[in-house]
């Protein structure tokens, strides 16, 4: 839609122009730093960063329904900066100019509903959020597409020239960090860290197709994000795990998008997302609170994390009732089918536990739950999903598990609906449908599939004495008509089909 077809009263907010002052602010001490330059953690006491607009406050001149307007018809704006999670350009990337955004199509997932088979399964009715439908087919795109934009801004104003943009990962993220700087060809490389044999075929083939430097190392994902730690305090690298704070920035516009696919009513929702490097949920937390402040929605939903048994290291921290006594102790993990949530040691962990601290203080105890769920509960409920039209991957299996399993302790009630993340597309992950199917699963992972949700291909082929078509090489017609009525004959059979003309 043209901008002079829009309403007089909007019309002046579609096409955004950079505003605000954005600065590093400290978690832990609270020190501010300004955003000139590439900064991870606060040099003051190592602490993880977060990026705030020192001008908020002017965002309140324009009420809460007015922004949900300017937010709506930005929707159906043809410029492509704001085709994406740049439509919420105020509240996640006021600084930068559209020119800079760079935009692959991320964002702006649909939500699926359930069936009434799949609702009755899990007890409440709810929909996925396919972030799997993002470019790299995960929700890291969201993030990165927030990276990448202030790279490229800085790259342009020239602070910044040949960057390498180095992550540590589990697949998802790797994958979009490689493909976002292969889109920005002159000014950015990247490098990425994997842990060996932890990594899907499908998510190994990612960064290598874009053209980034793969690097393999023993050990599991916080291993590779120590290294990637390590490298960026001491050589000139772009770190673009979600420690940096422009990843949280971009992450928030799921939020965003949930609560305008609900027209903003989004407080009788619980929001489900997996939980392993923490990043995700810093900013659907962080993403609603914002909406909060400028009277965008005027209640906030529930917010349900999950973490996988052999993955737990927060749900062992909110396991302890008394604020006082919690202590944050990283565990060991063991191998999982969420895979891409199996890290021990969440770098988000410290703004996590700010930000549930300051959600509860708003929406009470309540708001904020964490459950853990079993590797055969993931594979199992993955796998249902998949059977009722969702192209949900192993974390929304987590998610889906966990709301059975909140369900079911009270921790949340039927009468509410829900959105489930599914972080990634189902295909990235189809190493551990075949294990299940073919019940090659290692006993560690602790999965023994259940009959009736496995499948396998059925080879048929014609009896002895009829030819069979061979690629490449033509057949006599009549050969070929025994070779179709036979087959057929031969399917029918096993499709248990009765023959209705002759
Ligand atoms: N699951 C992640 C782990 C790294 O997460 P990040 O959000 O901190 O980059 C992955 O896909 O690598």
């Amino acid at each position: 839609m043209r901008l002079e077809q829009f309403p007089q009263n909007v019309r002046e907010h579609i096409l955004p122009q950079p505003a605000g002052t954005y600065r590093y602010r400290c978690y832990t001490c609270q020190a501010e730093y300004g955003i000139e330059t590439l900064l991870y953690t606060c040099p003051e006491c190592r602490g993880v960063l977060m990026i705030r607009d020192v001008e908020w406050e002017r965002l309140k001149q324009v009420p809460g329904p007015k922004w949900r307007e300017i937010f709506d018809y930005r929707s159906m704006v043809t410029e492509p900066a704001l085709r994406g999670i740049y439509r919420f350009h105020e509240l996640l990337g006021s600084i930068l100019p559209l020119d800079a955004v760079v935009y692959l199509g991320e964002g702006h997932t649909p939500l699926v509903r359930a069936n009434a088979r799949l609702r009755d399964w899990a007890g409440m009715p709810f929909a996925f959020k396919n972030d799997g439908q993002n470019p790299s087919a995960s929700f890291k795109d969201r993030g990165m597409a927030s990276a990448f934009s202030y790279l490229n801004h800085l790259i342009r104003s020239r602070r910044l020239e040949k960057v390498l943009a180095v992550c540590a990962s589990t697949g998802d993220t790797s994958a979009a960090a490689a493909l976002y700087a292969s889109y920005l060809v002159d000014g950015v490389t990247s490098a990425v860290l994997l842990p060996h044999g932890k990594v899907t075929p499908q998510q190994l083939s990612q960064p290598l197709g874009s053209g980034a430097r793969v690097i393999e190392i023993p050990g599991v994902f916080d291993d590779c994000m120590k290294i990637v730690e390590h490298l960026a305090d001491r050589y000139p690298v772009a770190l673009m795990n979600s420690k940096n704070a422009w990843r949280i920035l971009g992450q928030e516009s799921y939020s965003y998008e949930i609560a305008q696919a609900c027209d903003y009513d989004v407080g009788h929702l619980v929001v489900v997302v997996p939980i392993g490097n923490a990043g995700n949920i810093t900013a659907v937390l962080e993403g609603f609170l914002k909406l909060l402040d400028l009277e965008i929605i005027t209640a906030l939903p529930t917010i349900l994390g999950v973490q996988s048994e052999h993955a737990n290291p927060v749900y062992l921290y909110y396991l302890e009732s008394d604020p006082a006594r919690r202590t944050f102790r990283p565990v060991t993990v063991r191998p999982s089918v969420a895979q891409a949530a199996m890290i021990g040691n969440p770098v988000s962990m410290p703004r996590v536990i700010r930000l549930v601290e300051r959600y509860r203080a708003v929406a009470g105890e309540r708001s904020v739950q964490v459950t853990e769920v079993t590797e055969q509960e993931i594979m199992d409920a993955m796998l249902i999903a998949n059977r009722n039209g969702h192209i949900a991957c192993t974390q929304g299996g987590e998610c889906l598990a966990g709301l059975k399993r909140a369900l079911h302790e009270g921790l949340i009630s039927g009468d509410r609906e829900a959105v489930l993340d599914a972080t990634a597309h189902a295909l990235k992950f189809a190493v551990f449908q075949e294990k299940y199917f073919e019940d090659r699963f290692e006993p560690d992972f602790e999965v023994t599939p259940r009959a009736e949700l496995r499948n396998a291909p059925m080879l048929v082929r014609p009896p002895e004495g009829v030819a069979e078509p061979v690629p490449g090489r033509s057949m006599d017609p009549d050969a070929f008509r025994r070779f179709v009525e036979s087959t057929a004959a031969e399917i029918a059979e096993r499709l248990n089909l009765k023959e209705v003309r002759g």
